[in-house]
């Protein structure tokens, strides 16, 4: 997968591609990255790619045109066809990013990514070369490169040998539609507090059943709205019948 980020802080993205597994598969070559700075395209000698909003108001727009040559000049980066290719801005204003949005998003050979800062970014370069907005969620931060390198986290998880055979992202919670059980590592006893027995009797079926229960009661408790979409298995409605006799207990 090819990552292009059109950003005014191509810098911020090391956080990405110099740590994690992320970082080690830029390293492989597993995924590539550039960024592209608008600012190279400002039709001015000071390199201004904002002003100030037509009918008032506080803050700066980005301006259209360094923007759009910016986008052109990504498209002109990719080798081969553009056609599994997104251009994709980052906004409170977008679709949420799901679990589902990042499967879909991985299955893509390339990935545009629009970072704005300021006040956003003046809406004709939304209508004419942004195929989606995309939102982290509803907060606002101070600007897309954040919520760009969430994104580009997320999806790489599902890219091929990104993650190391051990791991998969197949495994992470949100894969299941349930919240993650409770892990725990060495000491078996910590400041008083022990490790579930299930987890050290080395009898894995019991450990499995008992996982997928604490994920069931965390999801009820936590994020019942998951349970409401989810098919559940028989397995499940009965793990779920026991929580709710428990807690009613
Ligand atoms: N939440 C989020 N999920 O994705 N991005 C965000 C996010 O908060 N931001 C901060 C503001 N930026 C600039 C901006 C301001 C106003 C309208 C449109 N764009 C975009 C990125």
């Amino acid at each position: 997968m090819f990552i292009q980020a059109i950003t005014l802080f191509p810098e911020m993205f090391a956080s990405i591609t110099e740590y994690g597994v992320t970082g080690r598969a830029y390293q492989q070559k597993i995924w590539q990255f550039a960024a592209i700075n608008p600012r190279r395209f400002a039709d001015n000698k000071l390199g201004y790619i904002d002003d100030r909003p037509f009918g008032g108001g506080v803050g700066m727009v980005m301006m259209a045109e360094p923007l759009l040559k910016s986008i052109d000049f990504a498209k002109q980066n990719i080798s081969g066809s553009l056609k599994k290719t997104r251009v994709i801005y980052l906004s409170p204003q977008g679709v949420s990013l799901t679990h589902q949005k990042t499967v879909e998003l991985s299955q893509l050979d390339n990935l545009i990514l629009l970072c704005g800062r300021y006040e956003g970014v003046d809406e004709r370069v939304l209508q004419s070369s942004v195929d989606e907005e995309i939102s982290i969620g509803d907060f606002v931060v101070s600007g897309g490169e954040l919520p760009a390198m969430i994104l580009m986290d997320a999806v790489l998880r599902f890219v091929p040998n990104v993650l190391g055979e051990i791991t998969s992202a197949e495994q992470d919670s949100f894969a299941g539609g349930l919240l993650d059980y409770p892990h725990y590592t060495r000491p078996a006893e910590f400041q008083g507090m022990t490790v579930p027995e299930v987890l050290t009797s080395g009898n894995h079926a019991l450990i499995a059943e008992w996982r997928l229960k604490q994920s069931l009661r965390r999801t009820l408790m936590r994020r019942p709205d998951l349970l409401e979409k989810r098919d559940l298995l028989p397995q499940e409605i009965r793990l779920l019948a026991e929580i709710r006799a428990e807690s009613n207990g």
